[in-house]
């Protein structure tokens, strides 16, 4: 990965270098998905490679965080192998002052909540821009459902008051497909009053897989923002 040049990818390294740095040796470590945990894998491979950080196995969250754990010589593992993690760090599209939730900008969120509620510890990074009074202010909520069931989840999700879009590849014709083989279509809520509810909702309607609403799962929000010109993390 190159240095990072325009302020917000300063911001992702900075916090991402944040986050890999709390890896501790012999750690079970969840591997999120995204620019700015690309990052935060990138800085444990090179503390694997150094020799200041030893004996690490990763969980990825997509395929994403398994082509760069292994091209940043991260040795893999699955749920099979496993019975606790330590650590998980992953981004997110939403952060409210609760530290809930919203994530799956990268179509990830179903194995992201697996591994990052698994997690002892879950590390949330994220840039400045991401912090929200109110989840739904900006984001819509992805939600991942099997391809037969599009349509009628689309009509539900309607009568409930958000507006569905089916999200759709780039530089891919039709839609984007899940590593689970499934799709994505993004719900935009005018706002979310009751985020626990809405995620115990969404997940109710037939041939929802997985929504990207995290309650109650981040311990820490890490921040990357810009002071006089300088990247700085600060912690929610
Ligand atoms: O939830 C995710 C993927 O499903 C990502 O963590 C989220 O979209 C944030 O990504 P980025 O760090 O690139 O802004």
């Amino acid at each position: 990965m190159t240095a990072a040049t325009d302020p917000v990818k300063l911001m992702k390294q900075k916090v991402g270098k944040a986050a890999a740095d709390l890896v501790k040796s012999g750690s079970i470590v969840g591997l999120g998905t995204g620019s700015t945990t690309a990052f935060a894998i990138q800085y444990i491979g090179e503390r694997l490679k150094s020799g200041e950080l030893k004996d690490i196995v990763g969980v990825p969250t997509s395929f994403q965080a398994e082509v760069l754990a292994k091209e940043y010589g991260i040795p893999l593992t699955t749920l099979d192998a496993i019975d606790h993690i330590d650590i998980a760090i992953d981004g997110a599209d939403e952060v409210d002052p609760q530290k809930n939730l919203i994530k799956g900008g990268g179509a990830a969120h179903t194995r992201e909540k697996v591994v990052d509620y698994l997690a002892d510890q879950f590390i949330v990074v994220v840039d400045g821009g991401k912090l929200v009074d109110r989840l739904g202010s900006v984001f819509a909520v992805p939600v991942e459902v099997i391809p037969m069931a599009v349509t009628p989840v689309m009509r539900a999700v309607a009568k409930l008051g958000g507006k569905p879009e089916l999200r759709m590849g780039v530089k891919k014709a039709g839609p984007v497909i899940t590593d689970q083989g499934n799709m994505v279509i993004d719900v935009k809520f005018d706002s979310i009053d009751d985020p626990v509810n809405l995620e115990k909702t969404l997940n109710n309607i037939p041939g929802v897989l997985e929504n990207g609403i995290f309650v109650n799962c981040a311990d820490r929000v890490l921040i990357g923002e810009v002071k006089d010109g300088q990247p700085v993390v600060r912690e929610m």
